[in-house]
This record gives structure tokens, C-alpha cells and sequence, in this order.
């Protein structure tokens, strides 16, 4: 039996209950931002225990996406839950890694306590005596050896490489043990070796403790072989499935409205060829790296 990503001593109150179906359901969606229409018709479902990315262009409005689902962005049209609430009630249940979140050199507090930082919020500082006291030393203990974060856990943030620190990152939010973790672009910036062992950690964290992990990603690759599904957002809406539907010359042809072709090399990379940029002119690199 898994581990549920509820139980256990050190639980934040007021959490929702652990799921065991949809944790995130978008119908007909669409957001506005600064008074533009960002996406629409953007359906999305997220089942517990899922490993889901989140893709497109960029500007097309995968932060955003994160943030409607944290109940920081509301809905122009359509609606959402999240475990079965509206998001913003649901906002303590959701573990969540914004974008490029690095730590300077100079940067003195240990790894061990921002954990402790996200186990006791405003409260952090404060000495918990006795049997609080233990459970949360035990928790921190538990959060380290999760992420396999024992070796340099104590040492300073600023001393510690970009995979580490996203790792101790990814403690920290996983914190109160939520049933859903959003990342925005948490393998930007690592290397070849440390995307894989991150993306590795996120399907332990699926696969084990029944956490529904839904990422923003700008390279698929590193995270292909552990996904379960894709949301693509695009010009004309979105496209959510499993990967090999998601990611087709014919499905993405047909988001773009114009002919893409989606090609396998030889040890299994996504090329994505010909989708135009988004309306913002930045490069897209959907699938490269
Ligand atoms: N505060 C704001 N005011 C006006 N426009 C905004 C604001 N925040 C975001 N936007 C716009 O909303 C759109 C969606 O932004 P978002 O960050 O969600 O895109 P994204 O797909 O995550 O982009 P990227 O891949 O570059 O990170 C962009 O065009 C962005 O410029």
C-alpha cells in the first residue's frame, strides 16, 4: 500500500479531504489579463496521483493556468474546481514551486530550515517544546530523505548547485503533505543530469504518495517517460491526453491551425517542427534542449 499524501503526524488544519478521483477539473475556461484574453476553451483534468505538464509557447498562459488553479487568477468564463472546491479554498491543499526561484551565494539559511519554514508558515522561529517539537523535527527528517537532500541539507542555500536547491524547494513545498503540487518550470536551469534526477524525484512523489504533480515545462523530454498526460496550450484552445495523442503532427496541426510536425529521433526525443511563435515573438522551444 502507498503512502496516502495526507496522513501522518504534522498536519496542517483545514486542509481538504485526501482525493481519490479528479483533483482538478477546468471546463471551458478562459482567463483575462490586463484586459486581453490570454486562452479559452481550455479544458483540463487531473486525476490523483497523476504526473501532468503542462505545455505551449511562451506567454501563451501556462503560469497563468497555475495561478487560476491556485485561485490567484479568476476565470473570465467557464469553470474550475480543485478537489472539488473552488480553488481559492482549496489553496492550503496545493503545494506550489514558482517559476525561477534560485538563492544568491551569499545566501545563509540552511536548507533544513526553509523546510521548517514551510512546516510552520508566520510561525517559523518559534521553539515548539516537547511532543510539536519532535514531530516536526521528525517531519523535516522525513521531508530530507525524500528528496535525498541528507547530504548538504544543513549547509547554507547559497552553497548548494541548482538541483540541490530545487530539491530542497520541492521539500519545502510538500511540506503539509498537499494531494496536489504545481511547478513552474522547475528543471529551467539545470543540467542534463539534474533534470533527470528531478523529474525522477517527482514521479517517486507521484508514484508513492498518491501526489498529483502538474509541471509547467518548456522541454518535454526530460519528463516524457513519466508523464501520464499533456496539457498543450496553444493559439485555438488546448489539447489535454496522453502523450503520444497530445503530442502528434495531427493534434498540434490542428491547435495551430497550420501544418506541425511532431518527429521521434532516434533514442526517442520529441522535435517539434514548424508550429509558428506565440503572439509575443519569443522563441519557442517546446521541445528542445
Ligand atoms: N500583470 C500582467 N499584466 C499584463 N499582462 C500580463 C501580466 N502577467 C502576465 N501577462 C501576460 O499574460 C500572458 C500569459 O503569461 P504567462 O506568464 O502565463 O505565460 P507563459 O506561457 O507561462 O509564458 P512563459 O513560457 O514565457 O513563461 C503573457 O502574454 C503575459 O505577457
Amino acid at each position: 500500500m502507498t503512502a496516502g499524501p495526507l496522513a501522518g503526524p504534522g498536519e496542517a488544519p483545514g486542509q481538504l479531504a485526501a482525493p481519490s478521483g479528479t483533483v482538478i477539473e477546468v471546463r471551458a475556461g478562459a482567463v483575462e489579463v490586463g484586459g486581453r484574453r490570454v486562452w479559452q476553451d481550455v479544458d483540463v483534468e487531473v486525476a490523483a496521483g497523476e504526473f501532468v505538464a503542462v505545455l505551449g509557447p511562451n506567454g501563451v498562459g501556462k503560469s497563468t493556468l497555475l495561478k487560476a488553479i491556485l485561485g490567484l487568477q479568476p476565470l473570465a468564463a467557464g469553470r474550475i474546481a480543485v478537489l472539488g472546491a473552488a480553488p481559492a479554498r482549496a489553496r492550503r491543499s496545493i503545494g506550489y514551486l514558482p517559476q525561477r526561484r534560485s538563492f544568491d551565494a551569499s545566501t545563509r539559511i540552511r536548507g533544513v530550515d526553509l523546510i521548517r519554514l514551510g512546516i510552520d508558515g508566520p510561525r517559523w522561529g518559534l521553539p515548539l517544546p516537547g511532543r510539536r517539537g519532535r514531530q516536526r523535527r521528525q517531519r523535516v527528517d522525513e521531508l530530507v530523505e525524500l528528496v535525498g537532500a541528507g547530504r548538504y541539507a544543513h549547509r547554507p542555500l547559497g552553497s548548494l548547485s541548482g538541483g540541490e536547491q530545487q530539491r530542497i524547494l520541492i521539500a519545502q513545498a510538500l511540506a503539509h503533505r498537499p494531494p496536489v503540487l504545481l511547478l513552474d518550470e522547475p528543471l529551467d536551469s539545470l543540467d542534463l543530469p539534474n533534470q533527470a534526477a528531478v523529474a525522477a524525484l517527482l514521479d517517486r512523489i507521484c508514484r508513492d504518495r498518491g501526489v498529483a504533480v502538474v509541471m509547467v515545462a518548456h522541454d518535454v523530454n526530460p519528463i516524457l517517460r513519466h508523464l501520464d498526460r499533456v496539457v498543450y496550450l496553444g493559439p485555438g484552445g488546448s489539447v489535454t491526453g496522453a502523450p503520444e495523442q497530445v503530442l502528434s503532427s495531427a493534434s498540434l496541426t490542428a491547435l495551430y491551425g497550420t501544418p506541425v510536425e511532431v518527429l521521434r529521433t532516434s533514442d526517442g526525443r520529441m522535435v517539434v517542427v514548424g508550429q509558428p511563435d506565440s503572439r509575443t515573438a519569443h522563441q519557442h522551444r517546446l521541445v528542445g534542449g
